[in-house]
């Protein structure tokens, strides 16, 4: 079986030198798209893909650099290539995601007046397995990012943990570990500052080491190259590239 993640982009919301933190999970026969923010389809474009060639979409939380490009996505799939994407989402985002984010600019009387209008949507639960092809396997754990906001980590074939956008949850990363068997830690980093809505390098860095030897930093801002060699045993996933997991 071979497992790859190629992230279309490995910036913050606000980075300007990386694209927003998205990435194609590829199987043999299988391309998931993990989440579509505002520059997923220039950076789709820029890789020469198209979104006619991703099996589904995953959306982890609704924030533009993470849902933003969903608009561009849908209308290009339905009036170029006469086709819906299969998006995967957490149950709790259908309602937000079309009433507060995508109603405005797909509403279309008579034809479009609801998520599955226009999607074919496929509601996910926590602690559920969802198996998308004979070798990728997906489950949802909700984790802490907003106060108010639900956002969702993924499990992917019960042994690479996807943090998407959280707080530090050390208790979580240790028990993934030494409980779970999980062997790559794909996690948001900020780089500077307090951990308020994110994970900072800092917390990451006092995580046992085995624990930190798992941790590969994504969602990172313009200064990731001032911190490169600073970060322990935890590499950066570099955006574009095809990584073996
Ligand atoms: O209380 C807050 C709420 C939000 N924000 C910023 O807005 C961004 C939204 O996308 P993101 O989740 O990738 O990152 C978030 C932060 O950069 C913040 O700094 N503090
Ligand atoms: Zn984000
Ligand atoms: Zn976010």
């Amino acid at each position: 079986m071979s497992l790859s993640l190629q992230m279309l982009g490995t910036g913050n919301a606000f980075a300007k030198k990386y694209f927003n933190n998205n990435g194609l999970l590829l199987d043999e026969n299988y391309t998931l798209l993990i989440d579509c923010g505002i520059t997923a389809p220039l950076a789709m474009h820029r890789l020469e893909k198209s979104f006619s060639d991703v099996n589904a979409t995953l959306i982890t939380h609704i924030h533009a650099d993470h849902v933003g490009g969903l608009e561009e996505l849908a209308l290009t799939l339905k009036h170029v290539h006469g086709k819906k994407m299969t998006l995967l989402l957490p149950e709790t985002l259908i309602e937000p995601l079309w009433n507060n984010t995508l109603k405005g600019g797909l509403y279309q009387e008579d034809a479009v007046s609801s998520l599955s209008d226009i999607f074919d949507v496929k509601p996910m639960q926590p602690e559920n397995i969802y198996k998308l092809s004979p070798t990728l396997s997906l489950e949802i754990i909700q984790t802490p990012h907003i106060p108010g906001k639900n956002s969702y980590s993924l499990l992917i074939n019960n042994e690479i943990f996807y943090s998407a956008d959280m707080t530090f949850q050390p208790d979580l990363l240790i028990s993934l570990v030494r409980e779970r068997g999980i062997r790559i830690i794909l996690h948001d980093c900020q780089l500077g500052g307090t951990g308020v809505v994110h994970t900072t390098l800092e917390e990451l860095m006092s995580l046992p080491k085995d624990v930190r030897e798992r941790i590969k930093l994504m969602h990172y801002s313009d200064e990731q190259p001032d911190f490169v060699g600073l970060t322990g045993e935890m590499e950066f996933l570099e955006q574009h590239v095809n990584y073996k997991l």
